[in-house]
This record gives C-alpha cells, sequence and structure tokens, in this order.
C-alpha cells in the first residue's frame, strides 16, 4: 500500500477508497460493492455525472479501476464531463500528479470494503497517508482553517451521511437568509485559538469567484446574445463569436474553472455566503482579509460589493457578543476610502486628501484616515452610504468617477487597550482604538477597462487611465511575481498594491469576485478578465505547494519577506505593537524595485494558458478532444453541490 500512496496517481487516489487492509478479489461483489456503488455514485453524482456510475455498477466492474477507466473515455461523453471528473480527481490527489496516470491495483486489494463510516477510520487514514481521506487538508481547501472548513459549502463528497448533506445546509441557510433570520449559527467559532494560529500559513492563500450578471434592458432590446454559460457552479465558458478569413461564421468556446461560478440567479445573500462569510471567524485570529471584485466598467462590481461589508458587519458584531469574545474588550471599527488618480481621498472625512507614508519600520501607513468605532449595523449603513455617496459625487460624472476609483472600506477588529491611548502616542489620530486584531478590506476596483483606455482625448482621462493601468498591472505583477516564487514582489509599483500588499503575505485570506459582463459585445473584456483571474488562481495553487515544507522552516513568502526585511510584523505581537501607532498599517517594508519590464495591461494575456475550443458552428460547439487536461486543478475552497 505504501508503495502505491508514493505512486500517488489520481487513480490510485480514488481507487484507494475501495482499498482496505485484509486483501481480497480485484472484482468486488456482495455488500462491499454495494457499498462501494453508493459511494462512487454519490461522487460522481456530486458532480453531475452520476449517469457515469451505472453502466459500470450493473457490468459489476471493478471500483477501483473506475476512475481509471472513467479517464480513459469509458462513459465520459463530454470534455466538460472528462474536466469535471478531472478536477475531482485531482482533488483527490495530495501530491498534484496526473490523474490520468494508469492504476496498476495492488495485491492489497480487498472487496472488503466497510460502509461508508469505515472510510474515516483511524486506520485506513493511516493507511492512505494523511489527507487523502481527510480533506480538509488537501490542496483547495486550504485557504480555510479547520473551523472554518465546515462551513455548509464545504463538505466533502465523501462525506458519510450523517447530520445534514451539503444541499440540505444550503438551501437551509439560503432560505434563513432570504427570511431575514439571524445568521449566528452559521458562524463557527474555533475551538480553539492557538490549535489555529498554529494552522494558519504565512502563504497568502486566495479564493477566486467568478460572478456573471443577466443581460441588462440595453443589451436585451438590442438583441445581444447571452455568450457565457455556467455549469456546476464551478465552470463558465464563453461562446465567442468569430469570423474566418473567408468569412465564415463559427464559435469558439474558451473554458474556464473556479473555486465558485456564480450565475445570473444567484442573490447577493448567496455571493456573501460563498465569499465573506466563511473567513469572518478568522478575523477575530489574527487574519487580513480582502475581498475585491474585479471587471470591467458595469459587470456589476459595485452591485456586488456594496451588500458585504454590512453583512460581514453583522456578522463580526454578532461574534463580538459570543461568549468567547464578550469579554475580550474587541470593537469593529470602520474606514472607508478611496485611491482615484493615484491619490487617496477619505470618503468619510469630505474627501479629505490623505497621504501614505513609510514610517521608521517601513510600514506604509496612511496618514489621517479617520475611523470609526460602530457598535450598531444601522451605523455601520449610514457609513457606508456616507461614503458611496462621497464616491459618486467627488467628479463630475457619478458613474464615470465610480469606475475610475478604487474604493476601499474596512472593518477592523481591535483590543481596547486598557492603558490610555494619548500617552501611548502622541498622535492621537493614530493611537485610534487600540491593537488591530484582524481586518477584513472590501476593495470595488475601477473598471478593468480603463486601464486600457489611452485613446480618449481628454488628458485628466488618459491620466487616470494610465494610473489604473499601473495599479492593475501592479496588482497582477504582485501576483505573477508571488506565483514566480520571485525574491522581488512588486508591492510598490502602485498605491494599490502598497494597500493590498498584506492580503497577499501573512496571514491573509484574500476573495477574488471577477465580474463578468453575458452580452456579446462585452466578449473580449470578459476573456480579459476571466483570464486574469485565471492567473490570480494560479498563485494558490503555487502558494499550497509551498505548504508542503519541512516543519520547522520558513515558508517562501515569510523567507522572501524577512529576508529582506528584519523588522516585518511577522508575529502577533510585534505586529499588535505596530498596530497601536498607526491608523492603517499596510506593511510594505520592501525596498523592491517595481518590474519595469512588465508588459502593459491589456496586452499580457496568457492566451497559452487559456483552454479554447473552436466550431463553424455558432453556439452549438462541436467539442475538441483533448489529449491534455484542460482545465487548472481547482484552487482554494471548493464549492460542492
Ligand atoms: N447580478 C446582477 N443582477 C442584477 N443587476 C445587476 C447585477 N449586476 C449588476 N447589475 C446592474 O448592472 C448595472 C451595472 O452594475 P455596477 O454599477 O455594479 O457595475 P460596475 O462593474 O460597478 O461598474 P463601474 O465599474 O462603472 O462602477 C447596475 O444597474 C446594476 O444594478
Amino acid at each position: 500500500m505504501g508503495g502505491q500512496m508514493q505512486q500517488s496517481n489520481a487513480a490510485a487516489a480514488a481507487a484507494a477508497l475501495y482499498d482496505h487492509p485484509g486483501g481480497g478479489a480485484l472484482h468486488s461483489a456482495g455488500p462491499a460493492g454495494d457499498a462501494g456503488d453508493t459511494v462512487m455514485a454519490r461522487w460522481l453524482q456530486s458532480a453531475g455525472l452520476q449517469h457515469l456510475a451505472s453502466p459500470f455498477a450493473s457490468t459489476g466492474i471493478d471500483h477501483r479501476l473506475l476512475p481509471n477507466l472513467l479517464m480513459q473515455g469509458y462513459g465520459v461523453q463530454s470534455v466538460e464531463e472528462k474536466q469535471k471528473l478531472l478536477k475531482m480527481l485531482r482533488n483527490l490527489n495530495l501530491n498534484g500528479e496526473s490523474g490520468s496516470e494508469p492504476y496498476t491495483p495492488t495485491g492489497h486489494s480487498s472487496g472488503a470494503m466497510a460502509a461508508a463510516d469505515g472510510f474515516f477510520s483511524p486506520e485506513l487514514r493511516g493507511e492512505l497517508g494523511a489527507g487523502l481521506l481527510d480533506l480538509h487538508a488537501m490542496d483547495d481547501t486550504e485557504l480555510l482553517s479547520e473551523h472554518v472548513i465546515s462551513e455548509p459549502f464545504e463538505p466533502s463528497p465523501f462525506m458519510p451521511p450523517f447530520g445534514k448533506g451539503f444541499d440540505d445546509d444550503t438551501d437551509a441557510v439560503t432560505s434563513r437568509q432570504q427570511r431575514g433570520e439571524a445568521a449566528d449559527t452559521s458562524i463557527r467559532l474555533p475551538a480553539n485559538e492557538k490549535e489555529i494560529s498554529i494552522k494558519e500559513s504565512n502563504v497568502a492563500k486566495i479564493k477566486v469567484v467568478v460572478r456573471k450578471r443577466p443581460l441588462n434592458k440595453k443589451e436585451l432590446s438590442r438583441k445581444e446574445d447571452d455568450i457565457v454559460t455556467v455549469s456546476d457552479k464551478a465552470f463558465v465558458a464563453v461562446h465567442e463569436p468569430k469570423l474566418k478569413v473567408d468569412l465564415t461564421a463559427y464559435v469558439e468556446k474558451h473554458d474556464f474553472c473556479f473555486d465558485a461560478v456564480l450565475d445570473e440567479h444567484v442573490t447577493n445573500d448567496e455571493v456573501y455566503r460563498v465569499t465573506v462569510e466563511p473567513i469572518i471567524p478568522t478575523i477575530f485570529q489574527r487574519t487580513k482579509a480582502t475581498c475585491f471584485a474585479y471587471g470591467q466598467t458595469g459587470s456589476g462590481k459595485t452591485f456586488t460589493m456594496q451588500p458585504l461589508p454590512l453583512r460581514a458587519a453583522e456578522d463580526l458584531m454578532r461574534l463580538l457578543h459570543h461568549p468567547t469574545y464578550r469579554n475580550q474588550r474587541y470593537k469593529l471599527w470602520l474606514s472607508y476610502f478611496e485611491i482615484y488618480g493615484g491619490k487617496l481621498f477619505d470618503l468619510l472625512s469630505d474627501r479629505r486628501k490623505l497621504l501614505m507614508r513609510e514610517d521608521g519600520r517601513q510600514q506604509v501607513c496612511i496618514v489621517g484616515l479617520q475611523e470609526f468605532e460602530v457598535s450598531d449595523v444601522q451605523i455601520v449603513k449610514e457609513f457606508i452610504e456616507k461614503g458611496n455617496a462621497a464616491r459618486s459625487t467627488g467628479s463630475t460624472g457619478a458613474n464615470e468617477e465610480s469606475s475610475r476609483s478604487h474604493a476601499i472600506l474596512q472593518l477592523a477588529i481591535k483590543k481596547q487597550s486598557e492603558i490610555k491611548e494619548s500617552k501611548r502616542n502622541n498622535d492621537t489620530n493614530e493611537s485610534k482604538g487600540g491593537k488591530v486584531v484582524g481586518k477584513i478590506s472590501f476593495i470595488d476596483l475601477a473598471g478593468s477597462e480603463r486601464g486600457a483606455d489611452t485613446t480618449d482625448n481628454d488628458r485628466q482621462t488618459r491620466i487616470e487611465g494610465a494610473e489604473i493601468n499601473k495599479s492593475l498591472l501592479a496588482l497582477k505583477e504582485c501576483i505573477r511575481a508571488l506565483d514566480n516564487d520571485q525574491i522581488h514582489i512588486p508591492f510598490r509599483g502602485s498605491k494599490l498594491t502598497e494597500v493590498l500588499r498584506d492580503s497577499f503575505v501573512g496571514n491573509s485570506r484574500t476573495v477574488m469576485i471577477s465580474c463578468i459582463s453575458p452580452n456579446a459585445g462585452s466578449c473580449e473584456h470578459t476573456l480579459n478578465t476571466l483570464r486574469y483571474a485565471d492567473r490570480v488562481k494560479s498563485l494558490s495553487k503555487s502558494g499550497n505547494s509551498k505548504k508542503d515544507q519541512v516543519p520547522g522552516t520558513v515558508p517562501p513568502a515569510s523567507a522572501k519577506e524577512s529576508s529582506l526585511i528584519p523588522s516585518l510584523p511577522v508575529t502577533v505581537e510585534s505586529e499588535d505593537a505596530l498596530a497601536v501607532t498607526q491608523v492603517m498599517k499596510v506593511g510594505d517594508t520592501s525596498r523592491r524595485a517595481f518590474d519595469k519590464d512588465a508588459p502593459s495591461y491589456g496586452s499580457t494575456v496568457e492566451s497559452d494558458r487559456q483552454p479554447t475550443t473552436s466550431s463553424n458552428y455558432p453556439f452549438s460547439v462541436k467539442e475538441q478532444p483533448s489529449s491534455s487536461p484542460q482545465v487548472t486543478p481547482s484552487t482554494g475552497w471548493r464549492m460542492v453541490g
């Protein structure tokens, strides 16, 4: 068995589910086979592939061979099915090896498999290697610490049928939210703070979610086609209308896979549940979380982002009153500012211009940013409305302006100090609130196409476009640098990345919501957005692999930082100490040069990474069989069900 697990290909991993010490026939039969049928069927069903299970079940083919047979094409009808299957098999594979490697049955195989509960028996876990059945330890669940992984959308398809299933939970949460009921029970508190701190990694953890908006009235009146299809809550396909040189029309299909893809019917409540709700408890565990919306103007970034802080504040306040934290002197603080034309403005203080500066510890802080303690959801709502109003009236054209600025709303949990703050620091503003325990930032990015908006005759518009270009490029370059394990992370490439820096290092959680328009006229922007998201997603993939280090060694992200910046506040204590003296800290401690060779935004599409298929038949794409996996493995959290 050990040898088999060293090979550890995906098929073998799946097959190992049917392995049990004790030996037995390759062709399973009887009760064990039935149990295998059930679990395999449930596994396939979780991705809508239940029809693949029945032919094998009825013909009595060994379950251990099933994953391999499936990947070889038995019963699999389409590329999409193959992709789904591949993704599921990859999720079983701890070592990230190909899921299409041949499976070699071992002599230890057994038909005497226990009932479903047996999958979780200690000896079986031991046999299979840590984590094979422990989906909490798997690559694409790493974003969450254990207490959060038990959130409703996380259960594995292999979970034995005790308690409620995923679908039940989802329905319950959704219907509760639709009824406007309290969400207290959905926020699971960590059982043990220490345990969580130990498990938290210094490697950035990212979840990439795509949201498709419905066709709007204008698009409908123009009879524009909806060219975006969403399937199984994780896959999105863009059907790009194209013309050959001989003017024959055809459709090129671009397939993507993300942690979650939300279609046009998904409510804002559900967006919150999938994106932000799971990370709320981690804010109390010294986590810096960031949720940002990316996409072209009019794709739904503001529509998506605006309800999130209020819901988050609601849940944070609920946790503040939870017995675990009630007596900790924790308070919730709110600030709201904007990056517009490369300058910072306080949206809660009459658009007062703010300065970002580095202090003696090479920590970036925003001087003068007003923070407000909030203890009531209604007050939070008023602040958000005030900030939104300041944002949209800040320049001549309201919508224009919102699409040209990055708006950043932060909710911070601070531990109130017993010592008079003014004694600690001369700057009363900077000492406000106490030590930062954790925070979550909501960032409504400028319209992504604005960066390419360099042809505008208006000088101001061109400058703004260039600034947006710079910040979105810098964001991408930071991600690329982290992805490539580069020593120099160009956080200082823009104000935006300086602010976002702590989203990518340290104890962080990042959720990117890529908003896309469904109409044919937006196809190019939609593809650019999805390619950008795909790039961000790969950061998580690399990050996860960094976790497989020998215990005791410094994770690469941390090593990079600490080698360059001895004063980086990697420990809670030093971080807290710094937080006392600053209103908002974004720890860009690097002296790194921005990568000047970086290609300009809009021309940096990794088209080679982009899986495409093409057809001569508009909207009935004949899919080309692919010899290699077309979908990059799922990263971050998984959306199941
Ligand atoms: N999922 C959705 N369901 C229904 N309407 C939506 C959805 N997403 C966006 N809309 C509508 O589409 C329009 C544009 O959305 P929004 O203003 O959020 O775009 P944006 O990406 O923030 O644009 P900008 O970058 O210009 O600020 C709005 O009228 C909004 O109500």
